[in-house]
């Protein structure tokens, strides 16, 4: 059996976010030690207010600085909606987090979808993955793109970024960007980041959060069952952790792990 993926649980959103934070500072500095800038994708849904409450808390000390200027923020997925929609997954990240960091701490550069293509979604996210090549070198040079780090969210279904129990998306093997068209949750139209891209990156973390997850957490954990979450973590063992409350893994047997 492969390298397992690490569960986290606190007692509450403070602790998480604290240590959410000693993570993705940990993984924002070997990204610069790496090639000079930090490569993230983020997704949807609570996602980015977790994260924004661990990134704009006052530093802890000469360790604890975010860099902001060496960061390129890619989406895990997004919705085929203009960036002002309130679905749209770069709006929600703005919101959140984008327009609030101090000028301090620098501006990363951010990556949205190309929004003349709405109508199109295998354009919109052929034109997505060559932001991608751009960004990872060419696509012949390189077989997969490594992100440093994508941070996820994971559906009541098991589903994350717009990969969804069942679908075909979760065979794809070529393609790093691919259009979905129905997914089941609103809105139907997204773009995705595809299984491998997703497995492929040095770091995954999953924040997930309250009791509605817990019957989810258990068939992930301890069943192996195919889910979207699963296959991530059989994909990248333990370069994958999962940020969680307790609510979210009351029940749960597979064993935590302290964060140090
Ligand atoms: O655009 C999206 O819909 C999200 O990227 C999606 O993959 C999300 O991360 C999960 O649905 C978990 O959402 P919650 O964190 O809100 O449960």
């Amino acid at each position: 059996m492969g390298k397992q993926p690490n569960l986290y649980a606190f007692a509450d959103t403070a602790a998480l976010v604290a240590s959410l934070r000693t993570y993705v500072i940990n993984a924002q500095n070997a990204g610069i030690a790496r090639h000079d800038s930090f490569k993230v994708a983020v997704s949807g849904g609570s996602l980015p207010k977790v994260l924004a409450q661990a990134l704009l808390a006052p530093s802890r000390g000469p360790d604890d600085v975010l860099r902001f200027d060496q960061w390129e923020i890619f989406f895990a997925d997004e919705r085929a909606v203009p960036l002002d929609h309130a679905d749209s997954n770069y709006g929600l990240l703005k919101a959140e987090l984008l327009d609030k960091i101090p000028a301090d701490l620098g501006t990363p550069r951010v990556h949205p979808i190309d929004t003349a293509h709405l109508n199109d979604t295998q354009e919109l996210a052929d034109q997505y993955e060559q932001i991608l090549v751009t960004s990872f070198a060419s696509r012949d040079s390189v077989r997969l793109p490594i992100f440093d780090l994508l941070l996820l969210g994971c559906g009541p279904d098991g589903h994350t970024c717009s990969l969804f129990p069942g679908h075909e998306l979760l065979r794809e093997t070529s393609a790093w960007v691919a259009p979905i068209e129905d997914s089941p949750k609103p809105p139907p139209k997204r773009i995705t980041l595809t299984l491998p891209v997703v497995t492929h990156a040095v770091k995954v973390a999953f924040v997930a959060t309250g009791a509605g997850k817990k019957d989810v957490m258990k068939q992930i954990f301890d069943e192996s069952n195919g889910l979207p979450c699963a296959l991530v973590n059989e994909g990248a063992g333990d370069r994958c952790s999962w940020f969680v409350d307790n609510p979210a893994v009351e029940g749960v047997a597979f064993p935590r792990r302290s964060f140090l």
